[in-house]
């Protein structure tokens, strides 16, 4: 990782969280009863300043090594009166990722409430919320993705088909670009596919460009020139997707996609979806997805590309597959594909989409580290989980900043060797991802169709990360060359 880019990012972050906390603790009682088990020890501000240095001379990753060394897995990062603390590590992470909601609250997630609407996902409460997710997580089981590999597989060929017998792509756009056309079709349906396909993404690219920065972030609601550009398209998506939504429910159009499943959701009590909602719900889907796979699918094809054993090893695991079955792919057979899962999941581990997650203390805890210290945690913390620290645990995974798949493998198990919460890359506990299936899926159809019709290289240096957005993505192009290849014949 680029160390000045790391810095300016952790940076951004703590400002980022600094304005948060004051917005949501404004107003409220700063006393907290005292108790008996110390609170965790703090960077003071007279340590920030070197803290700061750090960082911008070594990096995130080494600023939380040095803090981490001195203070122990647990340590308040404080300035200007503000608290962050940070949870290193498996051992000390099971009530940010188990605890209830009224305690440990995902307040940080406000950001996405302008995009996804006022009746989903994090503008509402716990319960409405919880059957919500109800309803997303049946939309996405195993049973219903079954039936989404044909449709998936059909885009991807068509896709790919355009391309000529050789040539040089900017695979980071290719790839944004073909798993927009899978969310159409399986995610969205066949009238967005087949009729407003451009204009729909054209809408939510412009959504997602201006309501995903930083400055969303910390000032959702202000009316700056971003937000109302986000505002506007967003508006536009609401007015496509109701029209979707009513035609369906008139004309009781069954089809097989996420969003009919959606329309066809019933609360607990016999209540239906209404139209805000399911629009809400499945921009949440489509936001959620989009680019954690976009970004995960290229960084996929830039280690694989830059690794010839890794290389090797998933073209044949694609020729054996391809012995076994010929050119027949399904649910099962992707199953199957476990070296190039193990290679999307080191990518995850090395490239987490989403570095650190937040949350914000509305019941003082306490937690125990591995060397029995114990600390409670103060109503009015903001906690972090910093993944992209934790992946890179020499004492959890080996020589965490080499690319090795087989760290997954089953002689290996380290994230699983490692406790419970040791790779989080998808959440874990009460929140963890309910599309962690799906976007295995998809990069995987993508990825097995890609090494079995073209030898590919990366001709443009090893992607450097841009930190600019809230999820940071590959920055610059992603140059690949391609030559057409069949398996069969290799
Ligand atoms: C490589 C791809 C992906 C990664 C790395 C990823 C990562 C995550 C993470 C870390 C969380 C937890 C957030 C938190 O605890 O604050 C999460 C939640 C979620 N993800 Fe994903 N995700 C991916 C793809 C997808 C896809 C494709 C979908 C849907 C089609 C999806 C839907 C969701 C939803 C709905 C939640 C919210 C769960 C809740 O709040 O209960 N994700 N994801």
């Amino acid at each position: 990782m680029d160390i000045t880019d790391s810095a300016v990012w952790f940076s951004i972050g703590i400002v980022l969280i600094t304005t948060i906390i004051t917005r949501v603790t404004r107003g409220r009682s700063r006393f907290e009863p005292a108790c008996s088990t110390p609170p965790p020890p703090v960077v003071s501000c007279g340590s920030f300043v070197g803290l700061l240095h750090t960082l911008y001379t070594k990096g995130l990753r080494v600023m939380i090594l040095d803090q981490y060394t001195k203070l122990g897995s647990v340590f308040t990062i404080s300035f200007f009166g503000k608290n962050v603390t940070l949870l290193v590590g498996p051992e000390v992470a099971e009530h940010f990722y188990q605890g209830l909601e009224s305690e440990i609250g995902l307040n940080m997630l406000g950001f996405t409430v302008p995009m996804t609407g006022k009746d989903v996902g994090y503008a509402l409460d716990a319960a409405t919320r919880c059957q919500q997710s109800r309803f997303q997580t049946d939309a996405l089981r195993p049973s219903k993705l079954r039936s989404h590999v044909g449709p998936m597989l059909q885009e991807v060929e068509e896709y790919f088909a355009k391309w000529g017998q050789q040539g040089t792509v900017d695979l980071r756009k290719e790839l944004e670009q073909v798993l927009m056309l899978i969310s159409g079709r399986c995610l969205l349906g066949k009238e967005v596919r087949d009729n407003m396909f451009g204009e729909f993404f054209t809408l939510f690219n412009e959504m997602i460009d201006n309501g995903t920065n930083i400055s969303n972030a910390i000032f959702p609601f202000a009316p700056t020139l971003t937000n109302r550009r986000r505002d506007r398209a967003r508006a536009k998506i609401s007015e496509m997707l109701t029209k979707i939504v009513r035609s369906r429910r008139s004309s009781n159009q069954a089809k097989d996609d996420v969003l009919q499943y959606l329309i066809d959701s019933r609360y607990r009590d016999g209540r239906p979806t209404t139209e805000s909602e399911v629009t809400g719900m499945i921009i949440g889907l489509i936001l959620a997805g989009k680019q954690t796979s976009s970004t995960t699918s290229t960084w996929t094809g830039a280690r694989v590309l830059s690794h010839s054993t890794c290389l090797a090893a998933v073209l044949e695991e694609q020729k054996q597959i391809f012995k076994k079955y010929g050119d027949k792919i399904d649910y099962n057979i992707l199953l199957e594909m476990d070296t190039l899962h193990r290679c999307i999941k080191e990518v995850l581990r090395m490239h987490p989409p989403t570095p650190s997650l937040f949350r914000k203390v509305h019941k003082s805890f306490v937690v125990r580290t591995k060397e029995r210290a114990e600390y409670e945690i103060p109503k009015g913390h903001i906690i972090a989980s910093p993944m992209l620290f934790n992946n890179n645990m020499p004492n959890i995974f080996k020589d965490p900043d080499v690319y090795d798949p087989a760290r997954f493998g089953p002689e290996r198990e380290e994230d699983k060797v490692g406790g419970k919460f040791s790779f989080t890359v998808f959440g874990g506990g009460r929140h963890s991802c309910l599309g962690e299936a799906y976007a295995y899926m998809q990069i995987k159809v993508i990825w097995s169709h890609l090494l079995r019709n073209f030898e590919l290289k990366l001709v443009s240096p090893f992607p450097e990360m841009d930190w600019s957005k809230i999820m940071p993505v590959p920055k610059g192009k992603v140059m690949v060359t391609y030559k057409r290849r069949s398996l069969a014949s290799t």
